[in-house]
């Protein structure tokens, strides 16, 4: 972390973490208010207790259904007796939410006044039985309608002189917010970039440029200025109701209601992003690390790295990153993945989610996909896996707070002999309320002992209206409320999270019997954590959707998973997490605990920052590093007077220049005899160990390549096997990697292909012995034709499937070509080969390997240290991770032949290699 220090870290968020809002009100700086967005404030410097002493009696069961007097619905007046008695008051400048919440909460078990034919769901005092679950605004409606917020109406303007302070903003990302926070005395210099979250095209420039000023100087934070109608369509239609769903798995096919055009929006995203780009590059210092954050700026990367090529640029992935198959579907596909390509490194919050976007890179942009990130044409990309956590330390200092204790009393008075259930969750598709609350349904039926006795408290994220509309909750709120109340309960109760303060939050999942969160995809679910630690006297059990990001780490396995479409299966979870012995619960609280406290805000924070600032150095010095022309004169010294030399020299590409294509159809093969000649002359110094390395398979060409050049090792199909040079007894034989390796999958393999092949014109299959290659075009590459678009998309669709169903159950990657792909096992690579051909123990050392023995396989073979023995090594090769691996040797010249960016020590042209090769041969 010590390096950090030295940066500052721009943080580019759709969202500020503090914003500013008019009036004189002098509020507390938003470090003495709870950092937790989404949630009522605080209130300012003072805080007393919101159940002062100065109590105030509970209202009754009468005066609650009183207060609802508006409703159609008639109250009776002479009600039964207020079943909990006496409830302290709320004589406190958070009255009004404390009213809310109270009143919220006490119409579950007061009972609700129902309409003869229609019950209502409403769970808190107001005139229209609706409200309580409809959507409150979304965040830029919000702003458009909200008192609070900084432009009323449209007609108004602000100028410089119009008062205003700064309060938290309730939209920014509160797991950011609070992981930046967690490292604040390390992370000593930030900038935040992005908006306010209101309207502001009413604001005068004076007034904009005023905020600016003291946003910069008092929040470091840099307020970005987007129009109010680009920003509606950007983050109401494109990002909500385009991205959100598809992120999260679900097919796109917005808008459903045609209220906007989606190429329309996506202009408007554009334009968002732009903005963003113009006030960092304003903004930018050298030696910034610039942190992009989440799926609206996915197009910023890119628009920075145009304007500051050597900046370390960082994306991070808040929420899910779906199956290739559904991206392929979004019509800006390609310029959503060129858009975050533009960072150094591309994070995650799980594996399936980074291994999800590598695999849509390949497919869509035929870009390499490797393990640790995506090789493009002139540069690396770094991906990797960062969950997200809770800073637990600053949680606890919240739970400590006095007032959480006494909201616990209150809650547990309020609820004594019930059990709750507790959720907090958008109200959209993807969130799944619709799907817990008809599970909860029939958690009721099917054990009626419980109706009167469990109450589920649902409290509510705001999201756009449209997509709140699509999650339909609205509609089972009534149906259940309607079918379970009774004078006296009400089963579902909900909750803005406008209506409740974040110490009734936490008091809220104190005193929860259970927490549910039925996600059908989530990023993480950091609420899960915040349950865990608000539990640590009680530990009762978390029911936790297994598609969330959070299910994919094994700690949190202990908790009861559910597959939210299943609703018995929901239903039951819920019969079991409520009927949990102690001894479990204890000890699935504490697996779940231990996880929590591992995968931290902190860890999550330095991790990521760290690997960018490291990835961003390493592609710097690859990109910045001149890649000179082999200079022979400069190396043959070392060569000379070296004793022990290992030459290795790439074939099909390098030193045989023809179609690789035309040998597997119709076997054309000509031995490039001056090359091999040359390789034989240099085999036959003592000095020297030759290796030809290839991708052909053994029999045909590299058989009678053997034949005639028995002094030359060569390794096949990329590491799967390695022709030992012969001794001086004339021994040598093919050792065969991968004799141990299940191949079973290549049955499998061919039958997907072969169906491909019947529907792609002019492809073919080429199987190897332990790998095979599909070529899907064997045209002219410059082909811009139809046909060989739909080659590729058939490629594509034959990679999801191969990968899909065989990947990673039998361990195989797929490296995609111009033309072609080759799917092959997972561990096996040239230079997995060459670390075998190093060890001293291995196949090229080793006459136990004759011809037809035992695989020789070692866990060691990776390991460049048995390379002590040699004091030379020249590599000519296309193979990139290769050269990578042996620039970690003091002496190595590593030479590429390839004709993108490389991290080789030196360049050649083809055509080159054997005016070199036999300068070599020629000294002595
Ligand atoms: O609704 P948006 O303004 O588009 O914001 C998206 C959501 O961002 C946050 O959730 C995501 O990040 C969390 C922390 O990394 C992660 O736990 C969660 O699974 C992600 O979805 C935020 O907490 C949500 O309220 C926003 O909806």
């Amino acid at each position: 972390m010590s390096s950090l220090r030295n940066h500052r870290v721009v943080i580019a968020s759709l969202f500020l973490p503090n914003t500013a809002v008019f009036g004189e009100v002098a509020t507390s700086t938003p470090d003495h208010v709870t950092s937790l967005p989404d949630f009522k404030s605080a209130p300012p410097t003072t805080r007393p207790s919101l159940l002062s002493k100065k109590s105030r009696p509970l209202a009754s069961i009468v005066e609650d259904l009183k207060s609802r007097a508006a409703s159609p619905a008639a109250t009776p007046r002479s009600e039964s007796v207020n079943p909990f008695g006496e409830f302290p008051g709320l004589n406190t400048p958070n009255k009004g939410v404390a009213e809310s919440f109270l009143g919220s909460v006490a119409a579950a078990v007061n009972g609700k006044a129902v309409d003869g034919a229609k019950k209502a769901h409403q769970t808190t005092h107001g005139p229209n039985t609706q409200t309580r679950v409809q959507r409150r605004m979304s965040r830029s409606t919000a702003h458009r309608t909200s008192s609070r917020s900084l432009s009323s109406t449209r007609q108004d303007t602000f100028s410089h002189s119009a008062a205003w302070h700064v309060e938290p903003n309730p939209h920014c990302n509160g797991g950011l917010k609070n992981a930046v926070a967690s490292v604040k005395t390390r992370l000593r210099k930030k900038l935040w970039v992005g908006t306010l979250g209101a309207n502001t095209d009413s604001f005068k420039e004076s007034l904009k440029r005023n905020m600016e000023w003291r946003l910069r100087e008092e929040q470091d934070s840099l307020p970005v200025w987007i129009p109010d109608a680009e920003f509606a369509s950007c983050y109401d239609e494109f990002c909500h109701q385009v991205l959100w769903p598809c992120l999260h798995y679900a097919v796109p096919d917005a808008p459903k209601t045609k209220s906007f055009y989606e190429s329309a929006s996506y202009k408007q995203y554009v334009a968002a992003n732009q903005r963003f780009a113009d006030a960092i590059v304003a903004a930018y210092q050298d030696g910034d690390i610039i942190w992009v954050n989440d799926y609206h700026l996915m197009l910023l990367p890119q628009m920075l790295r145009a304007k500051l090529p050597n900046a370390p640029i960082g994306f991070f992935l808040h929420v899910a990153f779906p199956s290739s198959e559904i991206f392929r579907c979004l019509s800006v596909r390609s310029q959503l993945l060129d858009g975050v390509l533009g960072a150094d490194l591309i994070g995650f919050q799980t594996a399936n989610h980074a291994r999800h976007f590598r695999q849509t890179v390949s497919r869509i942009l035929s870009a390499e996909a490797l393990p640790k990130g995506i090789q493009l044409e002139d540069r690396f990309v770094d991906v990797g896996v960062f969950p997200m956590g809770i800073d637990v330390q600053s949680m606890n200092e919240k739970r400590r707070d006095p007032e959480v204790a006494e909201w616990v009393k209150a809650l547990k008075q309020r609820y004594a002999g019930m059990k709750l259930i507790v959720g907090r969750d958008k109200l959209d598709e993807i969130q799944g309320v619709r799907h817990k609350i008809l599970a909860f349904e029939q958690f009721l039926t099917r054990h009626p002992e419980y109706q009167g006795k469990v109450v589920l408290i649902q409290v509510a994220l705001q999201t756009t209206e449209e997509n709140e509309l699509q999650g339909s909750v609205s509609e089972v709120v009534s149906h259940i409320n309607s079918k379970f109340s009774t004078l006296t309960y009400q089963p579902l109760v909900f909750l803005h999270t406008q209506d409740l303060t974040f110490n009734q939050y936490l008091a809220l999942l104190t005193v929860a019997d259970a927490f549910i969160v039925t996600s059908l995809r989530e990023g993480m679910a950091l609420r899960t954590h915040e349950f865990v630690e608000c539990q640590e006297g009680r530990h009762r059990p978390l029911i936790l959707s297994e598609f969330t990001g959070s299910y994919s780490y094994s700690g949190f396995r202990s908790c009861i998973s559910i597959n939210p479409w299943d609703r018995r299966g929901t239903a039951a979870a819920m019969y079991q997490a409520l009927t949990m012995g102690e001894d479990e619960a204890k000890s699935r609280w504490e697996d779940l605990h231990n996880h929590v406290i591992t995968q931290s805000a902190q860890a999550f924070i330095t991790s990521f920052l760290v690997r960018c600032l490291r990835a961003n150095i390493e592609h710097m010095q690859n990109d910045t590093k001149a890649v000179a022309e082999l200079d022979v004169s400069r190396i043959l010294p070392r060569y000379k007077h070296s004793q022990t030399r290992l030459l290795l020299v790439d074939f099909e590409g390098t030193i045989w220049l023809r179609d690789p294509a035309a040998l597997a159809l119709r076997g054309e093969f000509e031995i490039p005899q001056e090359a091999i000649a040359s390789l034989s002359k240099l085999a036959e110094d003592p000095r020297n160990e030759v290796w030809l390395l290839s991708g052909l398979q053994v029999k045909g060409a590299l058989e009678k390549i053997a034949a005639i050049a028995p002094k030359i090792g060569i390794v096949a199909e990329n590491g799967c096997f390695i022709k030992t040079r012969s001794d001086r007894h004339g021994e040598a034989g093919w050792v065969n990697m991968v004799a141990n390796f299940n191949l079973t999958w290549k049955g499998a393999c061919l039958e997907i292909l072969n169906y491909f092949s019947e529907r792609t014109p002019g492809s073919f299959i080429e199987e190897r012995e332990a790998s095979i290659v599909w070529r899907y075009w064997t045209g002219s590459e410059d082909d811009k034709s139809a046909d060989r678009q739909w080659a590729r998309r058939q490629a594509a669709e034959a990679q999801n499937h191969v990968f899909d169903s065989l990947g990673e159950r039998y361990g195989l990657r797929i490296i995609p070509g111009q033309n072609s792909f080759l799917v092959l096992p997972n561990n096996i690579s040239r230079s997995t080969a060459v670390g075998a051909i190093l060890n001293p123990a291995g196949p090229a050392h080793s006459h136990a390997h004759a011809p037809g023995g035992p695989a020789w396989i070692s866990a060691d073979a990776m390991d460049l240290e048995d390379a002590t023995h040699v004091d030379f090594v020249l590599a000519i090769s296309k193979d990139e991770k290769l050269m990578r691996r042996l620039n970690d040797l003091d002496n190595a010249e590593t030479v590429s032949t390839g004709n993108r960016g490389t991290d080789a020590e030196w360049n050649l042209k083809p055509e080159e290699v054997l005016p070199v090769l036999n300068r070599f041969a020629e000294t002595k």
